[in-house]
């Protein structure tokens, strides 16, 4: 719930943070739990209020215990909880025994005065695309019959359209389509928010406001048909629900980025 006399939920974003169980260990040259303990400074140093944390997947690189406990012990310095949805590296057992305490857990819906957050798990079994179930959509109609007087929000961990990288929107929501066309016949829905693609994107789609987020680690280039690194910083996104059904909403990013990747890479 909100704190009394205030109606906007302030919600940080924060995805793809990619931890290793090994505090030493790097992901194409950036230790990832670094760069997430500095996206979690930056986040410190900044005056807004949080009501939750809203983790978009990719918690782990490598779906280790000691991995999982270092995402719990490093938003534990927050008082605001922290709801998760799995993305395609997680492994869901662990994180529903690691990740489950009185404030981080696994959560579908968060229901505000005038807003309700869903998070969707799009994850497929050992691949790295994704999908929505039928009962994912079906939950999403089910939720705006049962609140038709709030707006929607909507999370899940994979893209819903190309973003215009044509070796990661190979790894898209493979129904986003059908996702989308649902969620456009429901005013309610106001946004969609995801990780998955390391890099920022703020469209509209049918009066819908589509939006990803970079990752607390390394980012994608935009528009490159083929695995390329960007050089800038990690961050997060803050989204500020107002009551008007607007969503008022910025990436931060560490500034000048210390946490600069091996451009040479060619994947992982
Ligand atoms: N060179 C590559 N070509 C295609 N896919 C890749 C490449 N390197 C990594 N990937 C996959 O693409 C995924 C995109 O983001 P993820 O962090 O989910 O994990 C990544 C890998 O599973
Ligand atoms: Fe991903």
């Amino acid at each position: 719930m909100l704190p009394e006399g205030r109606v906007c939920p302030q919600l940080l974003q924060i995805t793809d943070t990619h931890l290793f169980g090994s505090p030493e260990k790097s992901l194409l040259g950036v230790n990832t739990r670094d760069s997430f303990h500095a996206v979690l400074d930056l986040i410190e140093q900044q005056p807004a209020e949080i009501d939750a944390f809203l983790a978009t997947g990719d918690i782990s690189q490598d779906d280790s215990i000691s991995s999982y406990s270092a995402f719990a012990h490093g938003i534990a310095r927050f008082a605001a909880p922290c709801y998760w949805i799995p993305g395609n590296h997680d492994d869901p057992r662990i994180m529903a025994t690691e990740l489950d305490n009185p404030t981080l857990h696994a959560a579908k819906q968060i229901v505000y005065p005038k807003w309700q957050v869903l998070l969707l798990d799009s994850q497929v079994k050992k691949h790295t695309y994704g999908f929505l179930s039928e009962s994912q959509l079906l939950f999403v109609e089910k939720a705006v019959a049962e609140y038709p007087d709030r707006h929607c929000l909507v999370l899940l961990h994979h893209n819903p359209i190309p973003v215009g990288c044509r070796w990661l929107d190979q790894h898209q929501l493979k129904n986003g389509s059908q996702f989308l066309d649902l969620l456009s016949r429901l005013p309610q829905v106001k946004g969609v928010v995801w990780g998955h693609v390391h890099q920022t994107l703020d469209r509209m789609h049918n009066g819908i406001r589509l939006l990803s987020t970079p990752s607390t680690c390394i980012q994608f280039k935009p528009n490159c048909d083929q695995f390329t690194l960007d050089t800038v910083a990690p961050g997060y996104r803050r989204l500020t629900l107002l009551d008007d059904g607007e969503i008022d909403t910025e990436v931060l990013r560490l500034k000048d980025n210390p946490f600069a990747p091996n451009l040479a890479s060619k994947g992982y």
